[in-house]
């Protein structure tokens, strides 16, 4: 499903009285089935720009629209995933994956069924009776996923989902979240300040520079699909177009402009 942001602004009141201006004047168009990258500076507002494309605040310029729904709140059209995976521990990863369509009261076997099934697209068939803790975090972020992939959401925004992980899982995920876009056909919006994971898993990077924060870059990317055709990454992150896309990138991050 297209997600629209049109002149979107953030400021937070400070404590103290006075406000920050966060995020200025954010436009853009998101095609369904898009993997749009969200690269930038720590500070710039990429967790911002989320939240509030999530509903979990309310920007104070702007528009966000999925589809022809204005964004005014969370909803079952967007799932959410955050870097930390944040498990109910006393829910098996079966329960914690169906959590939300019990509270929609959504019937047990089919309940069952579906977390079972969002199990198996994240690579986690079979898993489904274990405690939280007797999963890895690669795993538990792999519940996460299913658990946000459950409700069949239209997009799917990740906040940093890979960052906490050790750099082995980290490549893992990064092409199990390329095998589930390109299973599911979702849009995707993944926040990240990797360079290398916004390279390889973007079909479009945007780089945000702030604050405030703006859109300072907004480019398409071939190398998912690239990866997704040829079965895997090194090879695609060791090539030299990906090493030159990566220094052009780092210029225009620094620079906080285009080059
Ligand atoms: N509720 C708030 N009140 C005041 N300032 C805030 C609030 N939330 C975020 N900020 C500020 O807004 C700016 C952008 O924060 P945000 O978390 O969106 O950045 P980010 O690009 O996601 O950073 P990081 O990569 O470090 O997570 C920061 O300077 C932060 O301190």
């Amino acid at each position: 499903m297209k997600l629209t942001i049109f002149r979107l602004g953030m400021r937070f009141q400070l404590p103290r009285g006075g406000d920050v201006e966060v995020l200025r004047d954010v436009n853009l168009d998101v095609p369904a089935g898009e993997l749009v990258v969200l690269l930038g500076a720590s500070g710039c507002g990429k967790s911002t720009l989320l939240n509030a494309i999530a509903g979990f605040t309310r920007q104070t310029e702007g528009e966000v629209w999925v589809d022809k729904r204005r964004v005014t709140g969370p909803g079952a059209d967007r799932g959410v995933v955050l870097q930390t995976d944040a498990l109910y521990p006393w829910l098996n990863a079966r329960e914690n994956v169906a959590f939300g369509l019990r509270l929609r009261s959504i019937a047990q076997t089919e309940r069952t069924a579906r977390a079972d099934e969002a199990l198996a697209l994240v690579g986690l068939a079979g898993k489904g009776d274990h405690a939280t803790w007797q999963l890895s975090g690669g795993q538990r972020q792999r519940v996460s996923l299913a658990r946000a992939l459950v409700a069949d959401p239209d997009i799917l925004l990740m906040d940093e989902p890979l960052g906490a992980l050790d750099a082995l899982t980290r490549e893992q995920m990064q092409d199990l979240v390329l095998e589930v876009w390109q299973r599911t056909g979702k849009t995707i919006v993944f926040v990240t300040h990797s360079l290398d994971e916004a390279l390889y898993l973007g079909t479009r990077l945007i780089v945000l520079a702030g604050p405030p924060g703006r859109i300072v870059l907004d480019e398409p990317l071939p190398f998912a699909r690239r990866a997704l055709r040829e079965g895997g990454g090194a090879k695609i992150k060791s090539a030299l177009d990906f090493a030159a896309a990566r220094e052009r990138l780092r210029g225009v991050i620094f620079a906080g402009a285009q080059p």
